[in-house]
């Protein structure tokens, strides 16, 4: 049987808190296919900070939900984490046993997709589901579980939180869904939440009402959230920092006002929907051309081929990130220092 003294071991919960709840560093993901092998993360470097929001962005199939799925184990079949190292609230991840990683999952580090029917049980109601959670990881009676689970939904603005309690998950509207899921992921106050897309498929109002919410939450529990999305106004909304994901790199990080307010690399200025230029005012809606296939990785800077800016040397060699502003990094040749 699991002891208070086993969840310390899993979740670092009895050291001092650490500056940063996730450190991530040379992350390699591998997936064995049958054309070989690919490589979706491909030397990743990430830092959450305590009680900050992390934003991952980039466009479809840059490897944000690989680096998110390595992270919680939820490789395919096939998938390994095959370098790198994780660290959580300082120790190491990795190294962690599948009983250690089960007592932490759901409890001090937690996951939200953007379609809630994909993770809640269609058959079970949805109070008796977050009830789960909090029998599995807290050691209370049903009875005051389940006062804490409605109490939750009513603080995650779900109307009528005794009656939704007994609601199944096709009963709920997808903004309610989604609620129950912000629920689940955030009543035992995580040190981590992985929301992978979690507003995608919700309108812009209730979007924006999840977002306040997550924010909310976020900062009364101290938790800290790794956000991913295509999304740069979601971004724009709610994130401290962020991370800018292509091709399975990191190719810029830095604050959030830093990154709107003064992008380097093309790809990032891409994403914000205008390339600045000294000569002319033009704007581009969309960035020309699509992200590479994983088997068809271009040598040197994986950007090259879509950017307006590419020279000899971005394709021949791959770049390294190189610091710009205090905490801005980006990985460009436009931006190396001359050696
Ligand atoms: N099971 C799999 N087998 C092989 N390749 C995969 C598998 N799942 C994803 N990929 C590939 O891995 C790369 C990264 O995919 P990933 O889903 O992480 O991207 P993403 O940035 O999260 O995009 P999206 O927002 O569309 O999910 C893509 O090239 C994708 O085609």
């Amino acid at each position: 049987m699991r002891t208070q003294n086993d969840k310390a071991q899993a979740g670092g919960a009895a050291a001092a808190p650490e500056a940063s709840v996730l450190q991530i560093s040379g992350l390699r993901t591998c997936l064995e296919t049958r054309k070989g092998k690919l490589y979706p993360v491909d030397g990743v470097d990430l830092d959450i900070p305590r009680g900050k929001i992390v934003g991952l962005v980039g466009e479809s199939g840059c490897g944000k939900s690989m680096m998110a799925n390595s992270v919680m184990g939820l490789l395919p079949q096939g998938g390994h984490i095959s370098e790198g190292s994780v660290r959580f609230c300082g120790n190491d991840f990795l190294a962690y046993t599948a009983e250690q990683r089960r007592l932490l999952y759901g409890d001090r580090m937690t996951l939200i997709f953007q379609e809630p029917m994909s993770s809640l049980n269609p058959v079970i109601k949805v109070g008796p589901q977050v009830l789960e959670v909090v029998m599995l990881h807290k050691e209370i009676g049903k009875e005051e579980a389940k006062k804490q689970v409605i109490e939750m939904f009513r603080s995650v603005g779900i109307p009528e939180p005794e009656r939704r309690y007994n609601c199944y998950p096709h009963e709920l509207s997808g903004g309610l869904r989604q609620r129950v899921m912000i629920s689940a992921a955030m009543i035992c106050r995580p040190d981590l939440l992985i929301a992978d897309e979690p507003t995608t498929a919700l309108d812009v109002t209730i979007e924006a009402q999840i977002l306040q919410l997550m924010r909310r939450l976020q900062q009364e529990a101290g938790t800290s959230i790794l956000l991913i999305t295509h999304d740069l106004g979601v971004v724009a909304e709610i994130c401290d920092m962020v991370y800018v994901m292509y091709a399975g790199k990191i190719v810029e990080t830095a604050d959030v006002y830093e990154l709107f307010h003064n992008p380097k690399h093309p790809y990032t200025r891409g994403l914000l929907g205008s390339l600045p230029s000294r000569n002319t005012e033009k704007r581009l809606q969309s960035i020309p051309g699509t992200v590479p296939m994983l088997a068809e990785m271009p040598q040197g800077c994986r950007f090259a081929p879509r950017c307006q800016h590419a020279a000899d040397k971005c394709r021949q060699a791959l770049p390294s990130a190189a610091q710009v502003h205090e905490g801005h990094r980006v990985s460009c040749w436009m931006f190396q220092k001359e050696e």
